[in-house]
């Protein structure tokens, strides 16, 4: 008896499985159905395999499939299916408040994964828009942002900026430097000052090639004493403070470097446990079952070490933060806005997050301020690479920069070796720098949505409930049909009147004509985006034409170092550390120049780059395994000072 109800128990349990099964295969199956409508590149049945072993980046991949298919299209990434759209009108339709697709979990999922054991506190960046937890820490954290505080935080970047500097002027001429690495390592620092007050000193820890790490240490140890000694001036040749707005400039900077100048910093090596950690979240993006072999394969156990060491790390920040005292009335920084955060007590929270009254527990802190690094550090560093790399490129840009720099009297010339020190308001002067390297070599994917539990019509597509949507952000700031001569470095293209903004007139056609522009991209935005059973809930403003350029992507969740369309984070410490740079070092890539070590030359030449930036014969690698677009070995420089007069003539 006892056995055959086993038995039965055993069969419904199957009977259950199979059901199940079935109900997934047919769902999937209709899924495809559905999608076949829509355009698909040539594709083995493996799907995504031929994109995985495709050496270009994946970014690129899909560029070339938004000329060659369209604006919207699909792909398989394995049996999984995921929709991409490089259309700005789309685009727009798809961030616009109120509609806000939720985020895909494929992907934030695992980036979770990094910032908290297992993933268990999902954090910012992958929560959906209507969530409390989201709201409550959005709101929360987006006034250390705004313009006000960006100002004042403002003399740290040019304190940081003066320590890379040292670095450049202790290497020489002669020698070559992975230039991304250091500013990469920079963006660390800038973001652990300005946001948590305490010194990594990612750029201090910097070892340059030959040095040994006894040598290195001592070089530190001077630096340190010299900053002390100079209020936090740093070694660079530019000290002297030609305004009133500069000196005091200058006397914040000496004070806000002491607040953090004493602080020993958590650890040194955190940069390279930051870059291991990344490293793993890109490898169980390609493999998820990294994640379910955490605990069984060597590989797989070290990865998630890495993870463990960055969260440990994130944790022993907090302990450090939450030693010093609840935050004082005018701390603006990141780390005083988390711990301020209290539930409002609506009751109303979202997700799987239950917010009680008190503040916000330590694991959901350590995994907020995990998220901040991940999200700022390495985007802004290669986005600065990114620049340096092309403007070495085209001397004719660098003349016009050192033009601006020139104009403003920041530029270090034989004549005048000591210019007077970058301003705040020096920035919004400088036209040159940004624009165009973000747009050509964009560092972010873009962002990961999925189809809500209705289907949807995108682009005159129906795409059925739960399917992940690459909203692509290289395809629509590199597509032929959105851009004039995309794949060139023009800087110039941002002299046009709202040449952010995709106007209608194809490219390279005769004048913009905004108003037709305006309509077409109107009426494409209202056909283009409707919920099949709720048109009226998915209005689009149709007065606004569509941007084409979001390297930060847009709506509600745009990226919080860009929440304020004027200088904010990411852009103030591009802006100033590029103008400090490049006022003072003209730069020359590695690979370009017979004297190169030859490490640094890419093996097996891959000619995108080559044809699409016009290096001189330069053999660049972007790493196609990477979640940000990044030079694959590194961004070999040589950093030559134009106190020498052997810069570009101005
Ligand atoms: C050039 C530099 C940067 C670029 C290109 C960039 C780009 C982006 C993009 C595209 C997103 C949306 C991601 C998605 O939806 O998947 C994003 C979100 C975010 N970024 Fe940035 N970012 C940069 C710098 C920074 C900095 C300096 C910080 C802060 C220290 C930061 C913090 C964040 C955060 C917290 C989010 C999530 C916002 C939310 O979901 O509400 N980013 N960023």
């Amino acid at each position: 008896m006892e056995g055959q109800v086993l038995q039965l128990a055993a069969a419904l349990v199957l009977a259950a499985v199979g059901c199940l099964l079935v109900r997934r295969v047919a769902r999937w199956a209709a899924t495809l159905r559905a999608l076949s409508k829509l355009p698909r590149p040539e594709m083995s049945i493996v799907g995504c395999m031929d994109m995985m072993a495709d050496p270009d980046h994946i970014s690129h991949t899909f560029t070339r499939f938004a000329n060659e298919l369209g604006d919207i299209f699909y792909v398989r990434v394995l049996h999984v299916p995921m929709v991409i759209v490089a259309d700005p009108a789309l685009w727009q339709a798809a961030l616009a408040p109120g509609i806000d697709l939720p985020k895909g979990r494929s992907v934030y999922g695992i980036i979770d994964q990094m910032t908290s054991p297992g993933g268990r506190h999902p954090n910012l960046l992958g929560h959906h828009t209507h969530t409390g937890y989201w709201r409550l820490v959005r709101k929360g954290v987006a006034p250390a942002f705004n313009p006000r505080n960006i100002r004042g935080v403002f003399p740290h970047v040019l304190d940081l900026t003066e320590q890379l500097t040292a670095v450049l002027y202790r290497a020489g001429p002669q020698q070559y430097l992975d230039v991304d690495n250091l500013l990469q390592r920079e963006s660390l620092d800038v973001i652990a000052r300005i946001g948590f007050a305490t010194n990594f000193g990612a750029i201090q820890s910097f070892q340059m090639p030959g040095e040994s790490a006894q040598q290195q240490q001592q070089q530190q140890q001077q630096q340190q004493q010299q900053q002390q000694g100079q209020g936090g001036g740093g070694g660079g040749g530019v000290t002297t403070a030609a305004t009133p707005a500069a000196a005091a400039q200058q006397q914040q900077r000496a004070s806000s470097s002491a607040a953090v100048g004493g602080a020993a910093g958590i650890d040194n090596g955190i940069f390279g446990v930051m870059a291991a950690a990344g490293a793993e979240v890109v490898a169980r993006l390609s493999n998820p079952m990294r994640f379910l072999l955490r605990h069984v394969t060597p590989g797989c156990r070290k990865g998630e070490a890495n993870l463990r060491e960055m969260q440990a790390r994130m944790r022993a920040l907090l302990g450090d933060i939450k030693a010093r005292g609840a935050p004082q009335e005018g701390d603006t920084s990141i780390a005083a806005h988390l711990l301020r955060l209290r539930d409002p007590g609506t009751g109303k929270a979202g997700g799987r997050v239950r917010l009680g009254s008190g503040p916000l527990p330590d694991e959901r802190l350590a995994a907020e301020i995990g998220l901040f690094f991940f999200a700022g550090f390495e985007t802004t560093g290669h986005s600065m690479g990114w620049t340096l790399f092309c403007v070495a490129q085209h001397p004719e840009v660098e003349g016009k920069i050192c033009a601006e720099l020139d104009g403003l009297g920041l530029l270090v010339t034989p004549s005048r070796p000591r210019p007077r020190q970058l301003e705040y308001a020096d920035l919004s002067q400088l036209k040159y720098l940004g624009m165009e390297a973000m747009r050509l070599v964009p560092v972010s994917g873009g962002t990961v949505r999925v189809s809500p539990d209705r289907p949807l019509r995108l682009g005159g597509h129906t795409i059925p409930a739960g399917v992940e949507i690459l909203l692509a952000v290289h395809a629509l700031m590199n597509c032929e049909r959105y851009w004039d001569r995309p794949s060139e470095f023009l800087p110039e293209r941002w002299e046009e009147d709202q040449a952010e903004y995709w106007l209608g007139d194809a490219p390279g056609k005769g004048p913009a004509k905004q108003q037709a522009g305006v309509a077409a991209a109107a009426g494409a935005a209202a056909d283009g985006f409707q919920l099949v059973d709720d048109e009226e809930a998915l209005r689009v403003d149709a007065a606004r034409p569509p941007k084409r350029f979001l390297p930060f992507s847009a709506g509600f969740r745009n990226c919080i170092g860009q929440v304020w369309s004027v200088q904010n984070l990411a852009k103030m410490n591009l802006h100033a550390t590029l103008a400090v740079l490049l006022s003072r070092f003209s730069f020359q890539l590695g690979g370009c120049d017979p004297g190169a070590p030859a490490t640094w030359h890419c093996a097996l030449p891959r000619l995108w780059v080559a044809a699409h930036l016009r290096g001189p014969g330069a053999l660049w690698e972007i790493h196609a395994n990477r979640l940000t677009m990044q030079p694959k070995d590194g961004l070999p420089m040589r950093c030559i000072p134009r106190a020498r007069g052997d810069g570009p003539a101005v």
